[in-house]
């Protein structure tokens, strides 16, 4: 049995959507003070693929951030369990996620991360999944919009797996059951 039921983008279409967004964001960030921070662990991939497509300066971090249980989750609370390590005041940050689902990571991001004197503070998210979403969140830069699936693969995990297939597909179910 394979352990993928369907591709659901393909490696291709990630990739001329990545240049897409690295050429949008060359032109809107020209002569700007860039930063991009990437939400582990999801969003490495994506950022990797990124910033080899922009034509202009940027600086990189990386922030990982864990929810208080399932619960707790719904209310919002995300625990910082590394922080970036540089000062964001003064610059424009952009926020990379492989995909927002409910949006409470990214609320809570970016509303901490405004805290810090930045210029501004824009959200680039690779899939986007709105059937789920909890609370309003605007996506300044969207790769593709995801039906209500479980989907693995850019970066996205099952159980901590899964993340390095090069596709985003829909899993098997029974990789669920057994
Ligand atoms: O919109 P939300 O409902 O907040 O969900 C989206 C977040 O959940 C996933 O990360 P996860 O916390 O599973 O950690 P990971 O990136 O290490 O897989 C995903 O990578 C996003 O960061
Ligand atoms: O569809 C998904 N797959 C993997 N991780 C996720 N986190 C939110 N949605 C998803
Ligand atoms: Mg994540």
């Amino acid at each position: 049995m394979s352990v993928i039921k369907k591709v659901l983008i393909s490696r291709d279409e990630l990739n001329e959507k990545v240049k897409e967004l690295g050429n949008k964001i060359s032109m809107e960030y020209e002569g700007k003070d860039l930063i991009m921070v990437g939400v582990l662990k999801g969003g490495f991939i994506f950022l990797a693929d990124l910033i080899r497509e922009l034509k202009i300066p940027v600086e990189i971090d990386f922030i990982s951030v864990s929810s208080y249980g399932s619960s707790s989750k719904s209310s919002g609370v995300v625990r910082i369990i590394k922080d970036i390590d540089v000062s964001i005041t003064n610059k424009h940050v952009i926020i990379v996620e492989d995909i927002i689902d409910t949006g409470l990571t990214l609320k809570y991001l970016k509303e901490m991360l405004y805290t810090r004197g930045p210029l501004d503070v824009k959200i680039i998210a690779a899939l986007d999944k709105p059937s789920r979403r909890k609370v309003d969140i605007d996506i300044d830069y969207k790769g593709f919009t995801i039906p209500d699936e479980f989907v693995v693969g850019y970066g996205l995990d099952y159980a901590s797996k899964y993340r390095n297939l090069p596709d985003v597909c829909i899993l098997n179910e029974e990789i669920y059951k057994s």
